[in-house]
């Protein structure tokens, strides 16, 4: 895949001015946003702000109004289907609600996408595949269960192996330590920097997890009403007297 060269960073999406309403709900007013190789940028927020229309938009799962995203150098608007479909393999989507199929075993899970979008792939091409995404999660011994004998955290380890399953260069996660334990919440966000190491992916992380921001987070983005209102490194969002900023997160509070 192409990607922009900037400096010595590799750009694999770049969003100008998009805008996104429902009705006369005005949800997205003119964002600008670039993800690199190799990076995490976490996106926080008030809920309702526009955290999952934007990663949702990303995704090719909904139309914005008004945009000029491109996505390893290609103007997505002027891709054919074709085009669009090979595109949209390249980004991986963490479910907030993990979405793994109950009737199948954690390695027909994982088959399951390749099998789906990899003509002619080979028995052994498949067990190479599924083994290393297991070995990246650290849960091999899990290949015959079903989701419902795993714990929360292992189902959330299992639904990024089923992610990185078609190697994706860009990965979405929607909320990813929700719902876990804060011993889990830590190995998760441990995860997600093993990710992006040996994948070399770029990431957008959407949380209200603030050890998650801290954690996983190269650079943190604020929404605010549509806009993104804080961009820098944590300390640089966070340590502020900006009100919208401290209304929502109380970083005094984990400093
Ligand atoms: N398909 C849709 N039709 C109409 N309105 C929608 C649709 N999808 C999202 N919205 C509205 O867009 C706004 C932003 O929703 P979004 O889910 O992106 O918020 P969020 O920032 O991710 O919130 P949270 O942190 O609670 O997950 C909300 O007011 C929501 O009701």
């Amino acid at each position: 895949m192409n990607s922009q060269q900037k400096g010595n960073k590799e750009e694999v999406l770049v969003i100008r001015d998009l805008y996104k309403s429902f009705g006369n709900k005005h949800v997205l007013k003119g964002i600008d946003f670039d993800l690199f190789k190799g990076e995490n940028v976490v996106i926080m927020g008030q809920s309702g702000t526009g955290k999952s229309v934007l990663i949702r938009i990303i995704a090719g799962l909904v139309e914005p109004d008004k945009d000029m995203v491109k996505v390893f150098g290609q103007e997505v608007d002027k891709l054919d289907r074709k085009e669009l479909i090979k595109l949209r393999l390249k980004i991986g989507f963490l479910f907030q609600h993990n979405a793994l199929y109950d009737s199948m075993t954690v390695r027909e899970n994982l088959e399951f996408p390749l099998i789906k979008n990899i003509r002619n792939i080979t028995q052994d091409k498949i067990n190479e595949a599924v083994d290393d995404v297991l070995d990246a999660v650290g849960l091999a011994e899990t290949a015959d269960q079903y989701p419902s004998e795993l714990s929360g955290g292992q189902e959330k380890r299992i639904a990024i192996a089923r992610t990185l399953i078609l190697k994706p260069e860009i990965i979405l996660y929607d909320e990813p330590t929700s719902a876990l334990d804060p011993i889990t919440s830590v190995e998760m966000n441990n995860l997600i920097n093993q990710v992006k190491k040996r994948y070399k992916t770029g990431s957008i992380i959407i949380t209200h997890d603030l050890t998650c921001a801290r954690t996983t987070g190269d650079s943190i983005l604020m929404l605010n009403e549509g806009k993104f209102i804080r961009k820098g490194n944590f300390e640089e969002v966070f340590d502020t007297d900006n009100e919208v900023v401290k209304g929502f997160y109380d970083y005094y509070f984990i400093k």
